[in-house]
């Protein structure tokens, strides 16, 4: 089994709630409440996980991280969207450096470097 296939079981579970009972199910209840709703998880998750982070406790930020890979798959959901999306795109750049990537945009004068 590889994490591919956890993301994708995850995934298929997340659309199975769209239109569930949202007395039964979390997924289903952040679905009825609405993008800004989801939005607003992500935010706070992508905020617990800096806090993780900075006390340095390894179990706290793969928990963290977790908490924030969920609810963006929820969001990702809510566009209609799938974690072989994201996959796709982080394997189609595969190989090439940030740097690399930073220089073809072209950096405007007094541009910041990565
Ligand atoms: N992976 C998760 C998952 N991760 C986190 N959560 C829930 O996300 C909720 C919000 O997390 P928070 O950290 O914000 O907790 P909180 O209770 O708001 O507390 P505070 O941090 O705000 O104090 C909690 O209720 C967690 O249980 C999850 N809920 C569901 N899943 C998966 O989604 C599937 C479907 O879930 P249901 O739709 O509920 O059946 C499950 O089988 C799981 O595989």
């Amino acid at each position: 089994m590889t994490s591919n296939d956890t993301l994708e079981r995850l995934a298929q579970v997340i659309e199975s709630r769209k239109g569930a009972d949202p007395d039964t199910s979390y997924v289903a209840r952040l679905f009825h409440k609405g993008t800004d709703a989801i939005l607003k998880k992500v935010g706070e998750e992508a905020t617990e996980t800096v806090m993780a982070a900075k006390d340095g406790d390894p179990q706290k930020i793969v928990y963290e991280v977790a908490d924030l890979w969920f609810h963006s798959m929820v969001a990702l959901a809510a566009f209609n969207l799938r974690p072989a999306d994201v996959l796709a795109e982080l394997a189609r750049r595969e190989g090439l450096s940030g740097l690399q990537e930073f220089a073809q945009r072209g950096t405007p004068a007094g541009g910041h470097t990565p």
